[in-house]
C-alpha cells in the first residue's frame, strides 16, 4: 500500500484471515439453508461440492474483489449458477445469510456496505429465473 492510499477493503476487513473466519461461517449457513436447499439443483450441488473447496474459491473471490493480492481462480459466476435456476427469493434468502455472518462478525457498516455491493454486483449472472407474475419480455 502506498502511503498516500487509502487502504483496501481487504486491508480494513484484516486480509485474508479475517475473510476466511466470516466465508466459513457464510458457507456454513448457505449450504444447510432449507430456504435454498429446497430448490433441488441447489441441493444436488451443496451436497456434491466440497465445504472445503466452496469456502477456498469464494474467499478467493472475496479477496481479490476486495484489493488483495489473491486471484480468483474459480469458473465466472454465470457457468457455475445458471444450471441451479436460481430465483428472487432465493437470493433474498443468501443475502439474509450474507447479513447474519456480517453482523455475527461485527463487520463495521462503511465495509459491510462495500461487501454487499461486490455480492450485488454478481446478482445478474446467478438469478436467471423471472419473478412470478413477470411474464415474458417484450410483451
Ligand atoms: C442464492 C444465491 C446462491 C446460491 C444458491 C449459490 C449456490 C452455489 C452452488 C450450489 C454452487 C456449486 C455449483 C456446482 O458446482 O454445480 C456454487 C458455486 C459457487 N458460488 Fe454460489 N451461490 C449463490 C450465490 C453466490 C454469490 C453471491 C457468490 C459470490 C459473490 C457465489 C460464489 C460462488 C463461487 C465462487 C462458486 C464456485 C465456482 C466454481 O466452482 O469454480 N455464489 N454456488
Amino acid at each position: 500500500m502506498q502511503p498516500d492510499q487509502a487502504p483496501s477493503l481487504y486491508d480494513r476487513l484484516g486480509g485474508v484471515y479475517n475473510i476466511a473466519t466470516v466465508v466459513d461461517d457464510l458457507i456454513d449457513r448457505v449450504m444447510s439453508d432449507p430456504r435454498l436447499n429446497k430448490n433441488p439443483a441447489v441441493d444436488e450441488a451443496h451436497h456434491r461440492v466440497s465445504p472445503a473447496g466452496f469456502k477456498f474459491l469464494v474467499t478467493e473471490m472475496v479477496c481479490w474483489a476486495g484489493g488483495g493480492p489473491q486471484q480468483y481462480s474459480g469458473r465466472p459466476m454465470g457457468d457455475s449458477h445458471r444450471h441451479l435456476s436460481i430465483t428472487e427469493d432465493e437470493w433474498d434468502s443468501f443475502m439474509d445469510d450474507l447479513h447474519q455472518s456480517l453482523a455475527k462478525f461485527q463487520v463495521p457498516p462503511a465495509e459491510e456496505s462495500e461487501l454487499v455491493a461486490i455480492v450485488e454486483s454478481t446478482k445478474d449472472a446467478i438469478v436467471v429465473v423471472p419473478p412470478l407474475g413477470a411474464g415474458p419480455p417484450n410483451q
